[in-house]
């Protein structure tokens, strides 16, 4: 199994430190445009190796893309970071020439590979990935709902004092402060509603809270999080290389489902080793499908600035 990282940042190292960790590739790529970064932060995390036993051989390149040839799975985290006080929407006109350069340049060496994308704003990024790259709509993955339902978990965790791993809670919409939907209607603690034992003022906060989640961390950081986005993604990407199956909220072509048409959003797809195999229907009330749609009318006008750019 051969695995590229393309953005040697906060985000991309800390993802390819997670799949090195678990060894889901035998050979790694790190590529970035900085000279000498992802050179020098494969070889950290290679002198890593001896102290936490992973077989995985790390390689960073600069902007060297023959050596990410045969790539099984390419994940993009090339961009810029929100700064405090910024949307991630905000980020689209420099991310998005650099998302369709990198796919090209991908594409050309691997080009039956599994594209994850995390680079912001990601639902228009990875809809500009499917449009530009040609791969079947199942190759082309974002991540953001990962991440979002692990904020979710975060947060009813520490309000219902007990183990996020004892909760199950999905995150579905746009990966956006105002366009995710945390849907704690469907959340439960080891199979009991989570309604049952939170106050409707808790609930509102958990939901507020996730939805923040990002721009909270960005203005105690400075700049966006990472720990949780690279686990996120690498957590995506162990269920695609072991072939798991795990039931994730991911960004995916919609076509019909959850009613919407042309446009990447995040809903709940069994991830598999021929990327996301199946959309699962949650059966929205009418409330949430609601929300569902309005989140789809913002990532839309997004994505008509690819257009208006000439991008797609
Ligand atoms: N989808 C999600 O849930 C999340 C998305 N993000 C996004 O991920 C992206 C990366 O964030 P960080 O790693 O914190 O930023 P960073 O600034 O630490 O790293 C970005 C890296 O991309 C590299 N880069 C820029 N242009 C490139 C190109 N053309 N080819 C190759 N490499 C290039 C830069 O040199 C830099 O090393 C941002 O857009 C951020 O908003 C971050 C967290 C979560
Ligand atoms: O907040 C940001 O800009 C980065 C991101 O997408 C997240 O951490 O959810």
């Amino acid at each position: 199994m051969k695995i590229t990282v393309v953005g040697a940042g906060a985000v991309g190292a800390t993802c390819a430190d997670n799949i090195a960790r678990k060894e889901l590739a035998e050979e790694l790529i790190l590529l970035d445009i900085r000279e000498g970064f992802a050179e020098g932060k494969a070889i950290d995390m290679m002198q890593t190796a001896a102290l936490l036993e992973f077989d995985t051989k790390i390689k960073g390149v600069t902007n060297d893309y023959a050596a990410t040839a045969d790539s099984e799975v390419v994940v993009i985290t090339s961009g810029l970071p929100r700064k405090p006080g910024m949307t991630r929407e905000e980020l689209i006109g420099v991310n998005a020439g650099i998302v369709k350069s990198v796919t090209e340049n991908i594409l050309k060496h691997s080009p039956n590979t599994i594209i994850i994308v995390v680079s912001n704003p990601m639902d228009t990024m990875n809809y500009l990935t499917l449009k530009s790259s040609g791969l079947p709509k199942n190759r082309v993955i974002g991540m953001g709902g990962a991440l979002d339902s692990a904020r979710f978990k975060y947060y009813l965790s520490q309000e219902l004092g007990c183990s996020p791993a004892d909760l199950n809670a999905v995150v579905i919409g746009g990966h956006g402060d105002t366009t995710m939907i945390p849907l704690i209607n469907h959340a439960t603690w080891n199979s009991i509603p989570v309604t049952q034992f939170l106050s409707k003022e808790q609930q509102d906060k958990i939901v507020a809270d996730t939805m923040v989640g990002g721009a909270t961390l960005t203005k105690l950081i400075g700049t966006s999080a990472w720990y949780a986005p690279g686990a996120g993604t690498a957590f995506m990407v162990e269920s695609i290389v072991r072939d798991q199956k795990k039931l994730i909220s991911c960004g995916v072509a919609l076509d019909g489902e959850y009613g919407q048409k042309d446009i990447s959003l995040v809903v709940p797809v069994v991830l598999g080793k021929n990327g996301w195999e199946k959309i699962v229907d949650f059966k929205l009330t009418a409330d949430e499908q609601a929300s569902f749609n309005k989140s789809a009318d913002a990532v839309r006008a997004m994505n008509n600035v690819l257009a208006d750019s000439n991008l797609i």
